[in-house]
């Protein structure tokens, strides 16, 4: 390639990539209304001794609670230095974090999986997939994670949690036996639900266990555990 021409453009700097998720990133910032709405269900909820949580769910259908830009970032380089093929994400959402796992998938010739139980938001990822020029490497299975993860072949080389966060350590050690050696795990929202994943926290950080795990002060808290399990 001659020195003045510039290398094209890829990655997250495709155009493609980078416009889609300015975009995402962009309509994400009406979270703030979703949750301005819920407000009274969780202030009768907590007077009923119901979680935040709970009140919330029926409100959270329109809202993306995505990943942020720089945590985004972070999912997409580690993908990318581990050369992480086969990608799988529980929680989808409207497809923010989808798009970077996805686009290095597309750099490591290798495949991403999200999940989304609701089914409208599942059409919408795939369609923001689409626009980010992301459709080949990746997919949405809409559904139950629990369900639509079960076939799943292995090996996986790469999970992203970030659905609701009771199902983090089901939803892993659904994957384990088919993770590849030094697999990478990685779980948002550490600090925001402290309480509900303890458990979780301590299972990837159990030094008895099978994982190397620290945790990141990055957006709400990030976990990252490397898999040294068994072969799959
Ligand atoms: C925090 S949002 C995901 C945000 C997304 N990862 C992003 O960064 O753009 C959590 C999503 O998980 C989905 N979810 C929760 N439980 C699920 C389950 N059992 N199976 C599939 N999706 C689930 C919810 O519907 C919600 O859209």
């Amino acid at each position: 390639m001659p020195f003045d021409m510039p290398p094209p453009a890829h990655g997250l700097n495709a155009p493609q990539v980078s416009a889609t998720l300015a975009r995402l990133h962009q309509e994400a910032r009406q979270d703030r209304n979703v949750l301005l709405r819920a407000l009274p269900a969780i202030l009768t909820g907590y007077l009923k001794g119901r979680s935040t949580f709970e009140s919330a769910e029926p409100y959270l259908k329109d809202a993306y609670i995505p990943v942020s830009p720089d945590f985004g970032r972070l999912m997409y380089l580690a993908a990318l230095s581990s050369r992480a093929r086969n990608i799988v994400e529980f929680g989808s959402s409207f497809g923010i974090s989808a798009i970077y796992l996805a686009a290095a998938a597309r750099e490591t010739g290798g495949q991403f999986i999200g999940t989304e139980k609701d089914t409208r938001k599942a059409q919408i990822a795939l369609r923001n997939l689409e626009e980010a020029g992301l459709s080949r490497w990746s997919d949405i299975r809409e559904g139950d994670a629990r369900e639509s993860l079960a076939p799943l072949q292995g090996p996986i080389d790469f999970v992203f949690l970030d659905g609701w966060k009771d199902l983090y350590i089901p939803i892993l050690k659904l994957l384990e036996p088919k993770l590849s050696p030094g697999a990478t795990i990685m779980a948002d929202n550490i600090f925001s639900f402290r309480k509900t994943l303890k458990p979780f926290v301590d299972y990837v950080s159990d030094p008895a266990g099978h994982y190397e795990t620290t945790t990141l002060n990055i957006g709400s808290g990030v976990s990252w555990s490397v898999w040294r399990g068994e072969k799959c």
